[in-house]
């Protein structure tokens, strides 16, 4: 998946037929500009008019302030964007209750302290935006670019609602598995935070044409046994892990304490 293309926002159509069509860059400034920027900044090719959406070819439109990709998968286009401060999720967020969410149990919230999270799997952004609304700082990574593109677009969106949450919230196009002890000492992290892909999730949660592109952008991170032992070799003072009720444990370490969830559970690591 190493070829991206722009497409201009009155391309940002939802079948492929639409797509065909002809469609020039948009006549405006902003989003002609943020186009190029991106481009240049990505090695990415912008396309204007006339063309044929491929299979496995990633295509962005930007229709200020959104950031739009789009996928075929089995011969459908689909969209994908990503809400933080917009839709359902912006509006969980709002209502984050400081006492009661798991996740502040699982990271070691307490009344006068808010851990420094790394959340070393960011994918939408979701987790660290409730980390956030609790109080914490949170820096977060995510290695997939397209992911990337799309979640920087969701902060930024973030930024004009909530800009105090926003500005805790510090996102890097970065493979975690290269954090060592020397990174998480430098940037004073409390906590890491993984919540790596469960193919078994395909049941449930994927059966969304969206969530299909998004494990197709993702991948399976097999490689999450490996993030796991890096990251408790770290020596960081705590490891929350998010899993499916029923999963095995990372790596097949067994947590210091687990925390059930009504969907999910977070297996706690204390390292000492
Ligand atoms: C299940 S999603 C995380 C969802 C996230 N907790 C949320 O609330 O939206 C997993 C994400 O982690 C990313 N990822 C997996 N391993 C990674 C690594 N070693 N470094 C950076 N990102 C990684 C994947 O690309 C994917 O976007």
């Amino acid at each position: 998946m190493n070829n991206l293309y722009f497409i201009g926002y009155e391309a940002a159509q939802q079948t492929s037929e639409q797509l065909t069509e002809k469609s020039p860059l948009a006549n405006n400034e902003i989003v002609n500009n943020k186009i190029v920027q991106l481009a240049k900044q990505f090695d990415m090719t912008i396309v204007d008019s006339g063309f044929k959406p491929v299979a496995n070819q990633i295509y962005f439109a930007y229709s200020h302030p959104w950031l739009s990709l789009y996928l075929e998968l089995n011969g459908r286009v689909t969209r994908l964007q990503f809400d933080l401060a917009e839709g359902e999720v912006g509006f969980r967020a709002a209502r984050v209750s400081k006492s009661n969410e798991v996740v502040a149990k699982a990271i070691g919230c307490k009344p006068h302290y808010r851990p420094k999270v790394f959340d070393a799997t960011a994918g939408m952004g979701r987790d660290s935006l409730i980390m956030a609304m609790l109080g914490c700082e949170v820096i977060m990574h995510e290695r997939s670019l397209p992911i990337y593109l799309l979640l920087e677009n969701a902060l930024n969106r973030l930024q004009q609602k909530w800009p105090d949450i926003s500005a805790c919230m510090h996102l890097e196009n970065y493979d975690s598995l290269q954090v060592n002890e020397h990174w998480i000492r430098e940037r004073k992290v409390d906590v890491v935070y993984l919540d790596p892909m469960f193919p078994e999730r395909k049941k449930s949660a994927l059966v969304k044409q969206e969530m299909r592109i998004f494990k197709v952008l993702a991948g399976e991170d097999a490689d999450a046994d490996q993030l796991m032992i890096n990251t408790l070799k770290s020596g960081v003072k705590r490891v929350v892990v998010k899993r499916p009720k029923g999963a095995e444990h990372l790596a097949s370490k067994k947590p210091n304490h687990e925390i059930i969830a009504k969907k999910f559970r977070y297996d706690v690591y204390l390292n000492h």
